[in-house]
């Protein structure tokens, strides 16, 4: 265990921002009300700098949770510290004993990595999580972690968004006589905004998905000083350095499909993979009406990633089934456009997407208000050229009034570029997905807090679909030897599984086929149907 870290000191430095925020809008929908809890808990005033350490904390628990980003996709990241006084000192600063986050689906969970690192030391402390613990797999292990290592004070940044779940965990806690409290209800300070925030992105993509029923969609695009993406040629590589580069991969690690436009395709011959990095590999997805797209493509190269093409139904068949051929999925839309895209990639399954596409689809991916949040990389360079392309086409807008605004804005240097990102405005009321306790009647009148429900998620579109068996989320788990093996759904494990350990040469065989599986559907059938023929199955 190694020694613990001090934490640093004092207040959380004020917002840098003056206009009502994704938080304030929050805020203020959230907590109209004070709650019974709050109103005793204000009855109490903590001190400042308690209220201080406390979000300081919180704030570092996101921190964590955003390290599994792309990993554990379509579950929240979550992140859990464990932090206690420092020993013989009259400061109030905390320790911070005990770190863990949800690496994988399937892993341990945060508590339970916190737990342990702490050891000996989590006696006593305070579990900063920025989440609400679910229960995926029935067994309680984040509450059963903290009430067997003896934690007294759980401080807890949002309730879980999803309803069978929401203050299960809570109420658990308090029920073995842990202190929790929840921000917002419990403790209410203006210290508390930027740790919300954070709580609150680093799980926007489940958020969104859990509140719109879409997925979570980022438009990046790399310009010059004079705001082009590409010469007037087409020719684009590279406008930014090496470094921003990167940080594309990681956005890509981050996301659960990528998506260009033809024109890209065509000039660009993009990977678009997350090189670099370890993890996640997203869907590459090209949007093309015409289907007039390259013969040969680095995006048909299918065991780099998976590539689906979306068109026009209809649109040169003979094409459709080149790419077939090759691996490539196509998908036909009566309506080729990216709000159908974008309700297609939900139905799959799919949580965070990154649009990497000319400023054409850009602009049609804007004006059709599926765009949540622009990441712009910005190059000290100039290129010129009245027609080079820009970041996004025509919005049909002619007046600067018009201009649609970006709020909770960052800057950050990287190298010699600059990268601001910001959401577009407005920002959604994401408070149906997590009210506070007594909203939740007018949210959802069949669900008390502490009852859990039965929901059903059989299918990737239905409701909670991402958590479905049929999500397209490979998971690593042993093979019919033991050995480790990406299954490319849950679906594939859990057939393949029923014919791990039969004493019958055919079930090896049939494990392989489930392997091969085109579908996650396939999967099923052939598990379904095969077990027939086993009478110790059926
Ligand atoms: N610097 C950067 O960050 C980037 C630069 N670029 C550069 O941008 C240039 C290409 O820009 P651009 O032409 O805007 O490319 P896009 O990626 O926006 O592609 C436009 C194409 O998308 C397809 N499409 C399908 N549905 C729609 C829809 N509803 N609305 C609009 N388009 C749709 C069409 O393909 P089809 O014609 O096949 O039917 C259309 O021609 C290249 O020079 C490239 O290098 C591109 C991406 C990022
Ligand atoms: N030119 C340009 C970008 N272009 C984007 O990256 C894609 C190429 O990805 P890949 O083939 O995986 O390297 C390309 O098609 C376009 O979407 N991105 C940037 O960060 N900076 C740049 O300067």
């Amino acid at each position: 265990m190694p020694p613990p870290q001090p934490l640093l000191g004092g207040a959380a430095p004020a917002p840098a921002r003056a206009a009502p925020s994704f938080l304030h809008l929050l805020l203020h929908t959230r907590h109209r009300v004070p709650t019974a809890r709050a109103a005793a808990a204000s009855s109490v005033p903590a001190s400042h700098s308690s209220h201080a350490n406390d979000a300081l904390l919180l704030r570092r628990a996101a921190d964590v949770a955003d390290r599994s980003a792309g990993l554990t996709s379509p579950h929240p990241n979550f992140g859990c510290v464990i932090a206690r006084p420092q020993p013989n000192t009259d400061s109030t600063d905390s320790w911070v004993v005990g770190e863990g986050f949800l690496y994988a689906q399937g892993t341990p969970c945060a508590e339970l990595l916190a737990a342990q690192e702490a050891g000996e030391h989590a006696c006593g402390s305070t579990a900063y999580l920025n989440l609400e613990p679910g229960d995926c797999f029935g067994d309680n292990t984040a509450v059963g972690s903290l009430v067997q290592a003896g934690i007294t004070r759980v401080v807890v940044g949002l309730r879980h968004p999803l309803k069978h779940l929401r203050g299960k965990a809570i109420q658990a806690l308090r029920s073995e006589g842990i202190q929790v409290d929840v921000v917002g209800e419990d403790l209410q300070s203006k210290l508390f905004e930027e740790a919300l925030k954070s709580c609150l992105t680093v799980n926007a993509p489940l958020l969104y998905r859990a509140a719109f029923h879409v997925p979570f969609s980022v438009l990046k695009y790399a310009m010059t000083a004079d705001g082009k993406i590409a010469a007037s040629s087409g020719h684009a590589s590279w406008i930014s350095g090496k470094a921003s580069r990167g940080r594309v991969f990681e956005l890509r690690g981050r996301s659960d499909a990528v998506i260009v436009g033809g024109n890209t395709v065509r000039f660009d011959d993009p990977r678009l993979t997350a090189r670099h990095v370890k993890g996640h590999v997203p869907v590459r997805i090209v949007m093309s009406q015409s289907l007039n797209l390259p013969d040969e493509a680095n995006l048909w190269n299918v065991n780099d990633a998976y590539t689906i093409v979306a068109t026009q139904r209809g649109a040169r068949r003979d094409f459709q089934k080149k790419l077939a051929m090759k691996g490539v999925e196509v998908v036909e839309f009566d309506m080729l456009n990216p709000r159908n895209v974008m309700s297609y990639c939900y139905d799959r399954g799919y949580l965070a997407v990154l649009w990497e596409c000319g400023g054409t689809l850009a602009a049609s991916a804007i004006a059709a208000s599926v765009i949540h949040k622009v990441y712009a990389f910005w190059a000290p360079k100039i290129i010129g050229g009245l027609n080079a392309p820009t970041p996004v086409g025509d919005l049909g807008m002619n007046q600067m009034t018009q201009a649609i605004n970006l709020i909770d804005v960052s800057y950050e240097q990287i190298d010699r570029d600059m990268l601001m990102s910001g959401f577009i405005e407005p920002i959604p009321d994401l408070s149906p997905v997590i009210p506070s306790v007594e909203e939740i009647p007018s949210v959802d009148p069949e669900v008390s807090p502490y009852e859990a429900n039965i929901i059903s998620f059989y299918k990737t579109w239905d409701i909670f679909g991402a958590f479905s068996n049929f999500s397209p989320h490979p998971i690593h788990m042993p093979d019919e030897n033991g050995d480790y093996f990406t299954w490319p759904t849950v679906e594939y494990y859990y057939q393949a599984h029923k014919f791990v350990g039969v004493d019958n040469p055919q079930a090896r065989d049939i494990v392989q086929e489930i392997k091969l599986a085109k579908s996650p559907e396939e999967a099923a059938r052939i598990g379904r149907t095969r077990q027939k023929g086993f009478p110790e199955l059926r």
